[in-house]
């Protein structure tokens, strides 16, 4: 099996790579694209070059042409008149001339004007006879009168490709009489043989193409690898481009050149293959990777060198952190001297260590103090930490216990008193227990497992924290019974107690709501006010309990119905105030208590009656009798009205009580008290002064008349006989009545207006009884009587 690739992990090593990488790549991007830009560069040169040598070419070539035009137009000339008049002789003469002419003519033929072959310095192998007529070298050197060159084709007679080179022949007049041809065999004249030394490189080549793109030579026919007419950049050439392009085909890359010849139109080309072009470059490609590589590897080992030079402060800080972490050495060797950033970072190291040290002790210093055992276990339920309570509790010198397991420190009993917590803490959950008994199960105490998870979520250890609770308990304990006995008094008070809070609810009730209202206390917390005490109850408190809240206690009486009894309730709100300091804050609910006042409201209201009204006749006494007369007095006066006052006295009253006894005297005088109150108004009120007599305060009386009717009804009302147990008595009585006007001034005192009243009664007395006098008080100040 294959052993996975393995990167170093040190930091020298990864640097010295890098370095060793980045000189690589450098080298291998800088070399080739150096050579790239040489590549592009030569090429240039080449092409210009090799333009260059073709055109030295070309001119070569046009040099030979005009040679060859010379030498025929010479020829021409030369002709003797008698070779003009006679064929034989203008054949012999040619035969010789084209002898003369074997190295650059294959043939030298003269043809008439009308294109018929004359004569030819070599027999022609024909029995017909020759005509130029309608050939393009012929015919357009007559058009001209000068000699050209023809373009390359192939002969009718030899099947040779072959070029002419043309002359005219004039004779004394100027007229063409002849056109002579000298034959150049392109199988054997190779044109470009005396130019191929200009060939490009080896494998280079020229060729040479008619203006139509017919190849006319290729000296070194052998090595062409591409036929002309696929020559890269044949297409430009023949629409007229000279010069070199870069171009490709079959063959591969190469540089081509083309140039025009000045004398026939005839394009020269010369093909150098890139493959031997840039074979230098190719070379120096080669070379520069292998150099590259090679530099890469020595810049590799020189990094790694310097690289380990250069970290060798930073290795030795590691150790220094190592020893410092692990050995327990002082801090003080990671403070280097050094300036720059290793001796940096390592006064840094030293700072956080000490720093670190400090926290340490100050955490110990506080875990130590603090009245609880604190300790840390790891994952394999191991100590890590333990402070000096664990110490106190296990009863051992400090840190014997740390690496140990719990198991060990607290023996196989508390191993499983702390056991669910453990495992708690171990899942990552928090353990909380209580009432957790000390050995000898005096003392209690109270432990919790806190989790230390770790940033992926992996719990790494935990936090064990146990305190004695003892006193706690003992006051919680002490406060239940507290608590018992003052339910115990609540519960047997006939008062009504409970707490309200702010959103009227019951808090507590005690064992009174059973009794009065039915409900258990159990219930009662939680239920609201309206529901406990029936809405109109509720409503008739919510004023008192809005103002408890506001922090003012309440006292009020409240009627309250409830389990068919009525009752009259004094409630007292008493607000249950939270305080800050001296500073009352909020207030939290309020205390209600509720006395059940209904006997002492109905004794105190049999008081009332007893005290204010007579208790023969049940009508108001001389106490209540004043108090309404002030008032009435006050009304006068205000609204301006009219009041009366009626003296009554029963008519020889005496006589009654001593002929019939008091039993039939007291008799009369409750009748006497019931016909009173029947004939007088509701507004008016009767009242019993003393003995037999009686007064009626009489309100808003319209005048003297309306008084005198009055008068005269009650007498009427008493006139008729009283059923009593001495049978029925004939009983009259005498009235007076006093009116006193609403006036500006001092009031009139109740005694003033008693006398009026008194005077009246007198009056009516002293008329002879069984009858009404009324009077009108003048005015106050001089209280005189009509
Ligand atoms: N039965 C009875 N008699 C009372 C009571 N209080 C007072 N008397 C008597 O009422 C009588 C009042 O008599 P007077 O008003 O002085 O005299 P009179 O007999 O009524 O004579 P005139 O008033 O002049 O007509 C006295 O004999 C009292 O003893 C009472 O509560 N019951």
């Amino acid at each position: 099996m294959r052993r996975p690739i393995t990167f170093p992990t040190n930091l020298r090593s990864r640097l010295a790579g890098a370095v060793g990488v980045l000189v690589l790549g450098a080298t291998m991007l800088a070399g080739p694209l150096a050579v790239d830009v040489a590549e592009h560069d030569l090429r240039a040169v080449l092409g210009a070059q090799q333009y260059a040598s073709l055109s030295g070419a070309a001119a070569f070539l046009d040099d030979l042409l005009e040679a060859r035009l010379r030498q025929m137009a010479a020829l021409a000339a030369a002709m003797p008149l008698e070779a003009r008049h006679d064929p034989r002789r203008l054949q012999a003469w040619l035969a010789i001339r084209t002898a003369d002419v074997g190295d650059e003519f294959v043939n030298i033929a003269a043809f008439a004007r009308n294109g018929e072959l004359v004569a030819s310095g070599t027999s022609m192998p024909t029995a017909q006879p020759l005509t130029a007529t309608g050939r393009p070298y012929f015919e357009e050197t007559l058009l001209r009168g000068r000699g050209i060159v023809s373009d390359p084709f192939q002969s009718r007679l030899s099947g040779a490709n072959m070029v002419l080179v043309t002359a005219p022949v004039f004779d004394d007049h100027g007229e063409i009489v002849y056109v002579l041809t000298g034959r150049i065999d392109l199988q054997h004249a190779r044109f470009l043989r005396q130019v191929d030394a200009l060939r490009p490189g080896s494998t280079g080549y020229l060729f040479l193409m008619s203006a139509d793109g017919t190849l006319i030579d290729s000296p070194a026919r052998e090595r062409q690898t591409a036929p002309p007419a696929d020559q890269p950049g044949l297409a430009r050439a023949l629409h007229g481009f000279e010069g070199w392009l870069i171009g490709g085909d079959r063959a591969g890359p190469a540089i081509v050149t083309y140039k025009r010849l000045a004398t026939t139109g005839w394009i020269l080309g010369a093909r150098y293959p890139e493959e031997e072009a840039f074979a230098p470059l190719a070379r120096v490609r080669r070379t520069v990777l292998v150099v590259a590589g090679i530099l890469a590897l020595v810049a590799g080992l020189l990094a790694w060198w310097l690289v380990r030079r250069g970290l060798r402060p930073l290795a030795e800080l590691r150790r220094n952190v190592a020893a410092v972490r692990h050995e327990g050495v002082d801090s003080a060797v990671l403070a280097l001297a050094r300036n720059d950033e290793v001796g940096e970072l390592g006064r840094a190291f030293h700072d956080l260590v000490q720093a670190r040290g400090r926290a340490a002790a100050r955490m110990r210093a506080i875990a130590d103090n603090v009245p609880a055992v604190i300790a840390y276990v790891d994952r394999d339920e191991r100590f890590e930490f333990t402070n000096a309570g664990f110490d106190r509790m296990i009863g051992s010198a400090p840190d014997v216990f740390i690496g140990r397991t719990v198991r060990e420190a607290l023996g196989e009993a508390g191993y499983a008193r702390l056991e669910p917590l453990i495992r708690a803490a171990l899942r990552g959950e928090h353990g909380h227990v209580e009432d957790v008994r000390s050995d000898d199960a005096r003392r209690h105490q109270m432990i919790d497992t806190i989790p230390d998870i770790d940033a992926d979520g992996r719990v790494v250890g935990f936090f064990v924290m146990a305190m004695d609770i003892s006193e706690r308990k003992e006051a919680e304990l002490a406060q239940a019974a507290s608590e018992q006995r003052l339910r115990l008094i609540a519960d047997n008070l006939p008062v009504l107690i409970c707490y309200i809070d702010r959103n009227h609810r019951l808090g507590f009730g005690n064992a009174t709501f059973q009794a009065w209202l039915g409900l258990e206390p159990v219930c009662l917390p939680g239920m609201h006010l309206q529901d406990v005490l029936g809405k109109p109850a509720y409503d008739a408190a919510r004023p008192r309990l809005k103002q408890a809240f506001e922090g003012v206690g309440a006292t009020f009486e409240m009627p309250l119905q409830a389990q068919g009894r009525h009752r009259i309730l004094e409630w007292t709100f008493v607000p249950d105030v939270q305080a800050q300091g001296r500073v009352n804050v909020a207030v939290a609910g309020v205390y209600a208590l509720a006395h059940d006042m209904t006997r002492v409201k109905e004794a105190e209201s049999r008081l009332v009656q007893m005290a204010r009204f007579d208790s023969l006749t049940g009508i108001a006494n001389r106490r209540l009798f004043g108090e309404l007369l002030g008032q009435a007095l006050e009304r006068v006066r205000r609204q301006r009205q009219v009041m009366g006052l009626a003296y009554l006295d029963i008519d020889h009253f005496k006589a009654i009580n001593d002929t019939w006894g008091h039993g039939v005297g007291d008799e009369v005088l409750k009748e006497f008290a019931q016909r009173l109150a029947a004939c007088v108004r509701v507004t008016d009120t009767p009242a019993r002064l003393a003995g037999d007599e009686f007064v009626v305060l009489l309100e808003d009386v319209k005048g003297v008349d309306e008084a005198e009717r009055i008068g005269a009804k009650i007498v009427d009302a008493i006139r008729k006989p009283i059923a009593t147990g001495a049978g029925p008595l004939d009983v009259t009585a005498s009235v007076g009545i006093a009116l006193v006007h609403g006036m500006d001034g001092p009031l009139p005192t109740q005694d003033q207006v008693l006398g009026w009243a008194d005077t009246a009664l007198y009056a009516a007395k002293h008329g002879g009884r069984n009858r009404c006098v009324v009077r009108v008080a003048e005015e106050a100040a001089g209280v005189s009587m009509k």
